[in-house]
């Protein structure tokens, strides 16, 4: 059991991932670790490696101080240092703060074990659960079993390019030790990224998983045109499952985080504006897979709902919940059984 916090007098930070939120975090965290005291000025950013033209991503980041192909058009701070060696990218890091897609995170934290400093803790971004051939877990359970470190979570109605303008957002951080809240909270905080703190580790994590599916039913009613109304409807309903199976599955989660911005205004957020949603209408409209949308639509980012939608239902299915879950079954349905999308309404109804 890990008890007090690991605070140390400089802390150094790196930043593991490197795609649209993993470099707008990299840029806010660029800033604020000169503005604040006691963190180390320079933050090295992990990059899965990979070639654009003749050129290496990491090279062309600490050369144009930019992420031409995840965060184009916006500069980052002189103190990121991207670098591909992941261990590397972790040594001396006293904070690894993880943002990358879900499916990759059992891998990276295989590579990590036994490998970062002995005072580290780690902050999850990561939006998903991991799956095993047993069932699903929550990000932060992975992370803490693979490197033996506290793990705090922060997730909220963050679209990362608004955020990358510099355009107001909150956020929520959960921690188990407070002194680790509020040592995260000074890391991230900024004017126009407002974040609070709750003492609710899984139920912030959890909420950003769960949000995706919804945001694949509110892509579908989109791709319908069924109207605001109905996306309305899937809103509220997405918002109450989500509820229901986090309490249903985890113990000691808070009703209010569902009132904090990883929760209701992440839906929200979600449901409008990010890349689920546009995905699932463009799924309805063409009729082309998610795996051809995404890499249509995306120029290398991830979906991450599709998968979580899968692994939800697979756990209902298991415990023979599907009818106490109309929403998040009828979502799996759709993507996966071929479901005419129109049941939607008729299911959650
Ligand atoms: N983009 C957003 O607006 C946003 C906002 C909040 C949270 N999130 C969450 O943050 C997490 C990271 O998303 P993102 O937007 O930074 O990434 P992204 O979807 O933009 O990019 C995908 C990233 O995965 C990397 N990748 C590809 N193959 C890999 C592999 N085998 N191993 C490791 N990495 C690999 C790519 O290099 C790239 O950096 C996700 O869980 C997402 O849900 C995203
Ligand atoms: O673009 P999405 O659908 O991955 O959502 C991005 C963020 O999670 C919104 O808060």
């Amino acid at each position: 059991m890990i008890k007090e916090a690991r605070i140390v007098d400089v802390e150094k930070v790196a930043v593991i991932g490197s795609g649209n939120w993993g470099t707008v975090i990299a840029r806010m965290l660029g800033t604020n670790v000169v503005q604040q005291k006691g963190f180390d000025h320079e933050i090295k950013m992990w990059v899965f490696e990979e070639m654009i033209g003749e050129r290496k991503l990491t090279d062309l980041i600490n050369e144009k101080h930019e992420n031409i192909k995840y965060l184009p058009g916006i500069r980052i701070p002189d103190n990121i240092i991207a670098v591909s060696d992941i261990l590397e990218a972790a040594k001396d890091a006293t904070i690894l703060v993880i943002v990358i897609p879900h499916q990759f995170v059992r891998d990276v934290c295989d590579k990590l074990k036994g490998k970062i400093h002995p005072k580290a803790k780690a902050i999850t971004l990561v939006k998903g659960f991991d799956t095993t051939e047993t069932g699903i877990r929550p990000i932060s359970h992975v992370i803490k079993e693979a490197l033996k470190i506290p793990v705090c979570s922060l997730s909220g109605a963050n679209l990362a390019n608004e955020i990358a303008e510099e355009k107001f957002s909150e956020t929520t951080i959960g921690y188990k030790n407070r002194q680790e809240g509020e040592l995260f909270k000074r890391l991230f905080e900024t004017k126009y990224f407002k974040v609070g703190i709750v003492d609710d580790v899984l139920g912030v994590e959890l909420c950003g998983a769960l949000k995706n599916v919804v945001a694949i039913a509110a892509g579908i009613i989109d791709g319908l045109k069924l109207g605001d109304n109905t996306k309305a409807a899937v809103i509220r309903i997405g918002l109450l499952e989500m509820k229901k199976y986090i309490k249903m599955f985890y113990k000691g989660i808070k009703d209010e985080t569902f009132f904090e911005s990883c929760g209701i205004a992440d839906v929200i957020t979600t449901c409008y504006g990010g890349r689920n949603r546009k995905a699932a209408e463009a799924f309805i409209i063409t009729g082309k897979s998610f795996e051809q949308l995404e890499k249509e639509l995306l120029n290398g980012q991830k979906l991450q709902g599709t998968l979580t939608a899968k692994e939800i239902y697979s756990v209902l299915n298991r415990k023979g919940l599907e009818k106490e879950f109309p929403l998040f079954t009828t979502v799996y349905r759709i993507v996966f059984e071929g479901l005419d999308p129109h049941n939607i309404v008729e299911d959650i109804a």
